[in-house]
C-alpha cells in the first residue's frame, strides 16, 4: 500500500474505533455530554488559557481511558466469555482507571468553576 493511502486508512480505522465506543458505549457518550457542557462553560466564563489546557487533558484523560477499557473488555471477551478471576481482574482495573480519570476531572471541573458559579450566584442575590 502507498504511504499516504496507509496514512488515510489508519485514520479510517482511528475513527471507526471512535464511532464504535460512542455509538455503544453509554458511559462514553455521558462523558461527551460533559466535555460539551464544560466547553460550553468554559466559553462563557471565559476561561485562562492555562485552564483550558487542564480542561483539554482532563478530557484526552477521561475518553481515552474510556477507549482503553473498551478495548480491554472486548479482549477478554475474545479470550473468554466463562466467568474468570483474571478476566475479572483486567476488566475491574480497566474500570478503576476510568474512574480515578473521572473523578480528576470533576476535580478540575471543581476548581475551575466553582469560584466562577459563586460570584454569579452572589451577584444575582445581592
Ligand atoms: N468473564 C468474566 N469473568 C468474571 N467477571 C466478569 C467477566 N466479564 C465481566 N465480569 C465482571 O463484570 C463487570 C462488567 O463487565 P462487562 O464486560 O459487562 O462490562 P460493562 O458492563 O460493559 O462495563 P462498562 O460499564 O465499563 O462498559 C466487570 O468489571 C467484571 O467485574
Amino acid at each position: 500500500m502507498k504511504p499516504m493511502r496507509s496514512l488515510l486508512k489508519s485514520f479510517q480505522y482511528a475513527y471507526e474505533g471512535m464511532r464504535y465506543c460512542l455509538i455503544t458505549q453509554r458511559n462514553m457518550r455521558i462523558h461527551f455530554f460533559f466535555v460539551s457542557l464544560v466547553t460550553l462553560g468554559g466559553i462563557v466564563f471565559k476561561i485562562q488559557l492555562v485552564e483550558w489546557i487542564a480542561l483539554f487533558v482532563t478530557f484526552s484523560l477521561v475518553i481515552t481511558s474510556e477507549m482503553f477499557n473498551t478495548a480491554i473488555e472486548k479482549t477478554v471477551d475474545l479470550v473468554t466469555e466463562e466467568w474468570s478471576e483474571k478476566a475479572k481482574i483486567a476488566k475491574d482495573v480497566a474500570a478503576g482507571a476510568v474512574l480515578i480519570n473521572a473523578v480528576v476531572a470533576v476535580l478540575v471541573g471543581f476548581l475551575v468553576f466553582f469560584h466562577r458559579i459563586v460570584e454569579v450566584l452572589e451577584g444575582w442575590i445581592f
